[in-house]
């Protein structure tokens, strides 16, 4: 396993550890390449703690690992109130702000996020930023419904600051991404200076009409888990709070 996997594992394990307990029965699962590792740290909880459990997916990938993992699946809609939710980031800064979609399943992370008692971050060392955009520079995900997109577009361009803002296009497939709820996904470049306060950016790109979601998730995070090249784990508290675990106390090292 490389360095950034295994550090993808140490977040995910310790984040795991701490914070899925036996009296949770429902539980978010998001996506992305993280994620797997917090499915893989549930399963090792044992079938007894996981027996009545109800695993809540964020889209099409992190339900076939629920699935996969014999484990139980539900939705949100059936169950609106998830006691922890678990996902990946883009970018996570100091405050906690992250940006998410880089998957293009930004809207249902989110829905699962504000369902969630607690959410929880779980990351590898390099989206551990001072401020959002500085590693992940493709731009804020912006999901748009596809008859909207290029009126999206122009105001991104003209009005909102962001002149290269694209339509993210596919890779095996002729044309554009198309999420698991049927849009597209616009990533917006920002300059450093807007980043800086991603909450006002967030809302007036939300406030856009076509605009479905927006991959900016403004302090909604609890605590974010960020393994690092040492085998320690970095962990940020909403309260500003940030504790080190070192390799000889994280899991799985
Ligand atoms: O927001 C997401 C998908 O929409 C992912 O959580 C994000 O892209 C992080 O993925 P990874 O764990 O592969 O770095």
């Amino acid at each position: 396993m490389d360095a950034i996997e295994q550090a993808k594992r140490l977040a995910a394990y310790t984040a795991v550890d701490n914070h899925v307990l036996p009296e949770h029965r429902v539980i978010g699962i998001g996506s992305g390449s993280t994620v797997p590792y917090v499915v893989e740290r549930i399963v090792q909880q044992g079938p007894a703690v996981n027996k009545g459990r109800v695993f809540i997916p964020t889209g099409f990938q992190s339900k076939q690992l629920i699935v996969d993992a014999g484990l139980g699946l539900g939705d949100v809609d059936q169950y609106p109130t998830i006691d922890v939710t678990l996902d990946g980031a883009d970018e996570v800064d100091h405050q906690l702000n992250c940006v998410k979609g880089g998957g293009a399943c930004h809207l249902r992370e989110k829905v699962l996020a504000e369902a969630a008692t607690t959410f929880i971050l779980v990351a590898d060392h390099r989206k551990n930023v001072e401020y959002l955009g500085t590693n992940f520079t493709q731009g804020v995900p912006i999901e748009v419904v596809p008859f909207a997109y290029a009126k999206v577009l122009q105001n991104l361009h003209h009005i909102l600051g962001s002149p290269k803002a694209t339509l993210r296009m596919a890779v095996k497939k002729a044309g554009p991404v198309v999420s698991d709820n049927g849009n597209f996904v616009i990533d917006a470049p920002f300059e450093r200076d807007m980043m800086i306060d991603p909450y006002t950016i967030m809302a007036q790109i939300k406030m856009l009409t076509g605009v479905v979601e927006v991959g900016l998730f403004c302090k909604m995070a609890k605590a974010a888990y960020f393994g690092n090249a040492d085998g320690s784990v970095t962990v940020r508290w909403k309260d500003g709070q940030v504790n080190q675990i070192l390799a000889e106390e994280a899991p799985g090292n």
